[in-house]
C-alpha cells in the first residue's frame, strides 16, 4: 500500500515536471535526428546522479546565509567549458584560482566564502544568432560542446546528440577531480602558498604572497595555542551551470529517495539565463519543480514586476537560499536600474540572494573582431552593485564571474594593461572573454576592499 501511494505521488511529481514540454523552449538546438536524442536521454536516465541531493540542500543553507549577509558567494569559471580542456592541469588551475580568490575575500573581508564553480556541466550556450558566417560561408552557430563542435565545418557544427552523453561523462570526471582536490588535502589552508606556485609571477601574485604569509603566521599562532584546525584541511566546493539544454537536464532530474522530492542531479545549483527567463517559458517551468537552489540572470530591461513574478513562480514559499538573482546590467546602467529593483523586491518583503555578474552587460567587439570586456567596466559594475545595495539597505551577496586559471589575453586592461593588439596573442575562449589568473586575483582584492567597507 505504501509503495502504491509512493508511486502515485511520484507519478504526479513527474507529470508536473513534464509540463514544460508543452511550453516554448528558447535556445534549443535543432537536432537532426530525434530518435538519437531520445536514445541519449534514455542513456542519461540510467547514469548515476552527479551530485547528491543532500549537497544541494546544504548549498541552499549556505546561500541563505549569504542572503542574510553572513557569507559571500563566489561563483566563477569558464563562459563555456570544452571537452578538450577538461584536463587535470586546466581543472586544477581553475580550482586554484577560485581557492585563491576565496582566500583573498575571506581574509580581506573576514567573511566566509561559498565557492561555486561554473564547472562540470557548463557546456551549453545561448547565442544571439542561430548561424555564423565566415568569408561567405554560413553554418549553425556554436552552441557549446554539449551540442556541436567549435570547428567551423559543416560536420562539426551539426548538432550531435551523442554529445549529451559525452558531456555527462566529462562532467563526472571533472567533478571527481574537483572533489579529490577540495576534499583530499589540496585545499588545505596550509597549502595557501602552494596554490600560487606555477602561475607566472606578477603584481597580483606578489600581493597574494604577502597575504598568504600573514595567513601562515596566523595558522602557526593557532598551532602554538593548540587550536585544532582540522576544519581548514578541506573545503566545500559546489558546481553549477546554466540549465539551458532541457534534453540534458530532464534525464538527470530524479526523485530523491530521502525526501521524495525532485532534484536536478546534474549540478548543485542551476541558473536560468537572461535569454530564457520568460515566465511562460519551458525553463522557468522546469526549474520551478526541482529543489536545487536556482539562479536567474536579470539584465537591464528587468522590471520589479518581472522579479516579483519570478519569485512567485520559483520561490513561492520564499525559502531562504532557494533563489538567487544574478544581475548583469552593464556598468553604464547598473546605477540607474538596480536600486529600483532592489527597493521593489525589498518592499514586497522578499529576500532573495542578490549577486552581480559584472561580465555579461559589458561585452564589446573590437574592430578586429574579438569579443572582449574592459577590466575597468567590470570593476565599475562591481562598484555600482555595492553602491546600489548601500542605497537600498539590501545585502550585496556575491559575485558571478567568467574566469580561467590560464594566462589568456581575452579581457582588456588590468594591471598588465592588456590592449587590443595583445588580445590576439592568447585568445582561447570559444565564447565570451574570461578574466585571466592575474585579473581574477586583482578583482578579488578589489572586491574584498569593497566588502570590508560595506560591512563597516
Ligand atoms: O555567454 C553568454 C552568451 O552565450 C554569449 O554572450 C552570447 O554571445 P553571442 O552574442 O556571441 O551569441
Ligand atoms: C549566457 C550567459 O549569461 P546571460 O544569460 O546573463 O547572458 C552566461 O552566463 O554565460
Ligand atoms: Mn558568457
Amino acid at each position: 500500500m505504501t509503495s502504491q501511494i509512493d508511486e502515485t505521488a511520484a507519478a504526479r511529481l513527474i507529470a508536473e515536471l513534464d509540463r514544460y514540454r508543452e511550453l516554448p523552449a528558447k535556445q534549443q538546438p535543432s537536432w537532426p535526428d530525434a530518435a538519437a536524442v531520445e536514445r541519449a536521454g534514455e542513456d542519461l536516465a540510467l547514469q548515476p546522479p552527479l551530485v547528491f541531493a543532500g549537497e544541494a540542500d546544504q548549498l541552499r543553507e549556505r546561500l541563505a546565509s549569504a542572503a542574510r549577509g553572513e557569507a559571500f558567494l563566489l561563483q566563477g569559471g569558464d563562459c563555456a567549458e570544452t571537452f578538450e580542456a577538461a584536463t587535470a592541469d586546466k581543472i586544477r588551475d581553475r580550482v586554484k584560482t577560485l581557492l585563491q580568490m576565496a582566500v583573498v575575500l575571506t581574509y580581506g573581508a573576514s567573511t566566509p566564502v561559498i565557492k561555486v564553480g561554473r564547472m562540470a556541466g557548463q557546456f551549453a550556450k545561448p547565442r544571439s544568432s542561430d548561424s555564423e558566417t565566415r568569408e561567405g560561408v554560413t553554418l549553425p552557430a556554436y552552441r557549446g560542446d554539449l551540442v556541436n563542435g567549435y570547428d567551423f565545418t559543416e560536420e562539426s557544427r551539426t548538432a550531435d546528440p551523442s554529445r549529451l552523453v559525452q558531456g555527462y561523462h566529462v562532467s563526472a570526471s571533472t567533478l571527481n577531480l574537483i572533489r579529490a582536490f577540495t576534499q583530499g588535502g589540496f585545499a588545505d589552508l596550509r597549502q595557501v602558498h602552494a596554490w600560487n606556485r606555477g602561475f607566472v609571477s606578477n603584481p597580483a601574485n606578489q600581493r597574494y604572497e604577502s597575504l598568504a604569509a600573514e595567513i601562515d603566521r596566523a595558522l602557526k599562532f593557532m598551532d602554538a595555542c593548540g587550536v585544532d584546525h582540522t576544519a581548514l584541511t578541506q573545503t566545500e566546493f559546489y558546481v553549477s551551470h546554466e540549465a539551458l539544454l532541457l534534453d540534458y537536464e530532464r534525464p538527470l532530474t530524479r526523485i530523491d529517495s530521502r525526501t521524495g522530492e525532485l532534484y536536478d542531479t546534474s549540478a548543485h545549483m542551476l541558473w536560468i539565463g537572461e535569454r530564457t527567463r520568460d515566465l511562460d517559458g519551458a525553463h522557468v517551468e522546469f526549474l520551478s519543480h526541482v529543489r536545487n537552489p536556482i539562479g536567474v540572470k536579470l539584465g537591464p530591461t528587468a522590471t520589479v514586476d518581472d522579479a516579483l513574478r519570478l519569485i512567485d513562480k520559483l520561490d513561492p514559499e520564499r525559502e531562504p537560499g532557494r533563489l538567487t538573482f544574478i544581475t548583469r546590467m552593464g556598468a553604464g546602467k547598473i546605477r540607474d536600474v538596480l536600486p529600483g529593483l532592489l527597493e521593489g523586491v525589498r518592499d514586497a518583503g522578499a529576500t532573495p540572494l542578490w549577486i552581480t555578474d559584472p561580465m555579461h552587460g559589458n561585452g564589446i567587439t573590437t574592430a578586429t573582431g574579438y569579443k572582449t570586456r574592459r577590466f575597468d567596466d567590470v570593476m565599475d559594475e562591481l562598484l555600482g552593485f555595492f553602491e546600489s545595495h548601500r542605497a537600498a539597505g539590501t545585502v550585496p551577496g556575491g559575485i558571478h564571474v567568467e574566469l580561467t586559471g590560464d594566462d589568456v589575453t581575452e579581457c582588456l586592461g588590468g594591471s598588465e594593461n592588456i590592449d587590443e593588439a595583445t588580445l590576439a596573442t592568447r585568445y582561447e575562449s570559444v565564447c565570451d572573454p574570461r578574466l585571466n589568473h592575474m585579473q581574477s586575483l586583482e578583482l578579488a582584492f578589489r572586491v574584498a576592499e569593497e566588502l570590508k567597507r560595506f560591512s563597516r
